[in-house]
């Protein structure tokens, strides 16, 4: 995420006006010498350098368990890397809107956000310059499900019939099912989302009209039978941006077995009954 939200920011055209009307100046150093600016400025605010005051602050916060390790450093890298996705510039706002929905997410297992943001033709008045919202979504039941109404499995666990994967809404879904602007033929229309888009998904968001995706090669390429990502690698005519985790050192290999949907990993296994009790209340 850090990467691509780092190449797209360095990428946008603003950047090389700035660096036209300073007399030729280099957009790359340019870009760089703002970041770091930026990276400084946002530690200070956010980022808690004494680990002992961090535990104190989780504490008086009732989050002990974060306390512990490896719950601990994840959460410090998760920090980290949030900050460097803030001090890149343009896509930030997006991808960690994305990032944020997913913490909403019903999926016991894994929590995925999806926004979709468009370039209009001119300035709006509410800060985003050309920019507009158009949806924004999260994966989970139906609108108005109860509490352990639809069952909650993953693939590693048995009785097909009793998995979640027929019945969860899908992140890009909802956010394009429950948009709150149309998709215009002839407007740059991005999507964020924060897990490789799916087989089911990719015809979805080619027939909307969507321009650009910006997501991650978590699960890409992989038939898991009840879903599969198969297709994105495949898709011609838009244009993708992938965060490609695997090929960063020390990154998913690294980290423990399960990561739950919170953004924080889990050692030990799942049950069959914990996964179906897990539902939150829908506010
Ligand atoms: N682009 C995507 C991809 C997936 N999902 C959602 C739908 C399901 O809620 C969940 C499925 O994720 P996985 O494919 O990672 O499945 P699991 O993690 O549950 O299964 P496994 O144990 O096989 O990894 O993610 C989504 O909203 N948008």
């Amino acid at each position: 995420m850090q990467q691509f939200a780092a190449e797209t920011s360095a990428g946008g055209d603003f950047l090389e006006r700035v660096a036209e009307d300073g007399g030729g100046l280099d957009a790359a150093e340019l870009f760089a010498a703002q970041r770091e600016r930026r990276l400084e400025d946002l530690t200070a605010a956010f980022f808690v350098p004494d680990k002992g005051l961090h535990r104190g602050v989780l504490r008086r916060m009732g989050l002990e368990t974060f306390c512990t390790e490896p719950s601990f450093s994840n959460l410090r890298q998760h920090m980290r890397d949030l900050i460097g996705v803030l001090a890149s510039d343009v896509s930030r706002h997006c991808i960690v809107q994305a990032r944020l929905l997913a913490y909403r997410t019903e999926d016991p297992k894994v929590g995925v956000g999806a926004v979709i943001w468009a370039e209009g033709k001119s300035d709006r008045c509410d800060g985003t310059g050309r920019m507009y919202l158009v949806g924004c979504g999260y994966n989970a039941y139906p609108a108005g499900s109860e509490y352990a109404e639809f069952p909650q499995m993953d693939t590693t666990q048995e009785d097909r019939q009793k998995r979640k994967y027929r019945y969860i809404l899908h992140a890009e879904q909802s956010a394009l099912i429950f948009r709150c602007a149309e998709i215009k033929e002839d407007e740059n229309t991005m999507l964020f989302v924060t897990k490789c888009p799916c087989d089911e998904c990719v015809p979805l968001i080619v027939a909307a009209g969507i321009k650009q995706v910006y997501t991650t090669d978590l699960d890409s390429g992989k038939d898991k039978h009840d879903i599969s990502y198969l297709k994105f690698d495949r898709l011609q005519g838009v244009q993708k941006f992938v965060w490609q985790r695997n090929t960063q050192a020390g990154d998913v290999s690294e980290l423990p077995k399960h990561p739950l949907s919170n953004g924080c990993v889990r050692n030990c296994e799942t049950t069959a009954e914990e996964g179906h009790c897990t539902k939150k209340a829908r506010f």
